[in-house]
């Protein structure tokens, strides 16, 4: 919120003279000192008077009147009218999406300044004609924005369920897709106002907007431009007024943006996460730093990993919600990361990929990754744009949710071709054709039919693999896999896990970080597993090994919590996993374990090596069985 206080404070003292100027102690905008024609600056006149001995200060002030108040005025109409025509083809589809969306995109063939002068030429010049030609203009720029976002909202779970429970479609409209489709609508009505501005000022230059003597910014610089070389002051007030709001309404947009959306969008798919830019540490990392701390890890090592909220003078600012995270893969090994909900598996996983969200910063650690060519990078140091070349193409990931992930306004075979053209330098034919294979490849029946498909024609077995083709597109060396499964019936999860399976001895190369909170699923696909709990890796080891003998008591626990069969056996692990910013002052699992002694609850404790390819976070190791 506090990025918003410097465009909003501008614009409350640009709105508030224009509102109080009747009453404030303003000369008269049209009277006329013709004897003082073209007068500098003085005491009596701040910015010095006009062609006809006006004073500027005022007639910029009544100016901004006309220029505001008509660019406000259309925008607020075009939002009102595209809104309405966005919501109800983007929900109802078919012909209604024709007589709305549709329809408005037809003023979007014609050049802008054209249909204005012709609105302008058919009513003639003045106030509400300027308002019903930007209005006109931009009611298909508001109708595409709110129509592309309610498609994205209309296939989430969220709405079936409202449509499943029998709610009104317009309920459903005005109390649950309005309020998802805002952000972009309020960031959408800022570019607008600005655009509007510039606009209602070129018609007025050309003579076609506000009629004299009513001041605009518009006329004002007309009439300043026949008198530039007597006055050339008076060309630069109305110009310097113009762009200064228009900048500052760019940068409400802006900020707007990054405070009301939260989330961002990364290549390939539309999951809705904002990367991030960290400080940068030191990109390449010295090969012999990587050995010491992680011999065996020839992929990717983390170490120390921390994140932590960014939301300065917010509440809980500060708070380390991952805590000095190690974890090491190797080439052609699955990693499963297993643990409770808000263990931190998510956030680990995206640290690497460069994509937190904007209120998470990564305060510590470093995430040594050898590329392609042999070159050592840390992740964690790496900007915006270094991140953007390795995602998608050396690193991928695939997520929990591929509705949300796929974009819903796009074909699945485009968002594969693109996704290919992005990394490799073929040609867009044979990246169409790759897209088929690889849609057939992963298990999608006929392909060709289905790459022209839109995400929500899949089912969703069929979007989980459309999502996994475009994420193995480009070959990855190292490929994220967050609870792929989660959300699939258990038919469809067999097929799935069956497919990353057969994917990965295709490409022995690839290491694979694979997300879960399922046992089962570890055992059938991973290699080694890291048990994270609060923010931290409490042990780590091969599957086999852990399985056989947990070395730490909430292993012990998690193991105990799978159902075998008959519920009844089911046994669950009691307490809950403390908040971050509550941790106890030891061991933080220590309030919720049989083995915890006084020593646990003293101090965290430190990582224990019982075998040299395990490792534990737990006092009392050589107990738990
Ligand atoms: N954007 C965010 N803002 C604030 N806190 C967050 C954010 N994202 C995650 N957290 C917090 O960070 C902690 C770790 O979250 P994370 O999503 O990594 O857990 P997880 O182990 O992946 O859980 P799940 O299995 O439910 O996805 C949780 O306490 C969560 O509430």
């Amino acid at each position: 919120m506090r990025k918003l206080i410097l465009p909003v404070s501008i614009l409350a003292v640009i709105l508030a003279l224009v509102v109080l100027a009747p009453v404030l102690p303003l000369a008269d905008e049209r009277a006329m000192d013709i004897p003082h024609r073209f007068a500098g600056p003085s005491m009596a006149h701040w910015l010095g008077q006009d062609e006809f001995g006006r004073d500027v200060l005022t007639r910029l002030i009544y100016g901004a009147r006309a220029s505001l108040s008509i660019a406000i005025g259309s925008a607020l109409a075009a939002a009102l009218i595209g809104t309405a025509l966005g919501l109800l083809g983007g929900y109802f589809r078919g012909i209604v999406e024709l007589f709305t969306v549709r329809a408005a995109e037809i003023i979007l063939c014609l050049p802008p300044l054209l249909l204005a002068l012709l609105v302008v030429t058919i009513f003639g010049a003045g106030f509400w004609p300027l308002i019903l030609a930007l209005t006109l203009l931009y009611t298909p720029n508001y109708a595409r924005v709110v129509y592309a976002a309610t498609l994205q909202v209309r296939a989430l779970d969220f709405v079936t369920a409202q449509r499943a429970l029998g709610t009104h479609p317009l309920k459903i409209v005005l109390r649950t897709m309005l309020p998802n489709v805002l952000p972009p609508l309020v960031v959408q009505i800022s570019l607008v106002i600005a655009s509007a501005i510039v606009i209602e000022s070129g018609l007025s230059f050309l003579g076609l907007g506000v009629v004299p003597p009513t001041p605009s910014w518009g006329l004002m610089i007309r009439a300043a431009r026949g008198a530039m070389e007597q006055a050339p002051l008076l060309l630069l007030w109305p110009s310097v007024a113009l762009a200064g709001t228009i900048l500052t309404f760019n940068l409400l947009c802006d900020r707007l943006q990054s405070v009301l959306d939260p989330r961002a969008v990364p290549a390939g798919g539309a999951i809705w996460l904002r990367r991030r830019r960290t400080t940068p540490i030191a990109p390449r990392i010295a090969p012999d730093q990587v050995e010491r701390d992680h011999a065996p890890a020839d992929l990717l090592s983390v170490a120390g990993l921390t994140i932590s909220l960014d939301r300065p003078g917010g509440i809980g600012s500060g708070m380390e919600l991952v805590r000095g995270v190690n974890l090491g893969l190797r080439t052609g090994e699955t990693l499963a990361l297993v643990g409770e909900s808000g263990s931190g598996k998510t956030l680990t996983s995206l640290a690497v990929t460069g994509l937190l969200p904007d209120v998470l910063k990564i305060t510590a650690g470093t995430a040594a990754y050898r590329r392609r060519d042999g070159e050592l990078r840390d992740l964690i140091a790496e900007d915006e744009d270094g991140h953007r070349q390795l995602r998608g193409d050396e690193i991928s990931m695939v997520f929990q949710d591929a509705s949300a992930a796929l974009n819903p306004v796009h074909r699945i075979g485009e968002q594969l071709t693109e996704v290919i053209l992005a990394h490799r330098a073929i040609g867009r034919a044979a990246a169409k054709r790759e897209a088929v294979a690889l849609l057939g490849r992963v298990g999608i029946p006929d392909a060709e039919r289905r790459a022209r498909a839109y995400p929500h024609e899949l089912s969703g077995g069929q979007r989980q693999r459309a999502m996994i083709a475009i994420a193995v597109a480009n070959r990855p060396k190292l490929l994220l896999a967050d609870e792929p499964t989660t959300a699939l019936d258990p038919t469809i999860q067999a097929q799935i896990l069956a497919l990353i399976a057969d994917l990965k001895r295709e490409s022995p190369e690839m290491g694979v970080v694979f997300v879960t909170h399922n046992l089962a699923v570890v055992a059938e696909i991973a290699d080694r597993v890291c048990v994270m709990y609060a923010g931290q890796v409490v042990e780590e080891g091969p599957v086999a090994k852990v399985f056989a003998r947990p070395r730490h008591p909430y292993t012990v626990a998690l193991i105990g919590s799978v159902p075998e069969g008959d519920a009844e056996r089911l046994v669950a692990i009691p307490g809950a996993i403390p908040a971050p910013g509550h941790m106890p002052p030891g061991c933080s699992f220590a309030p919720r374990c049989d083995h915890a002694v006084a020593a646990c609850r003293k101090a965290p404790p430190p990582e224990f090596w019982p075998e040299p390819d395990r490792r534990t976070r737990c006092l009392r190791f050589e107990e738990v069985t």
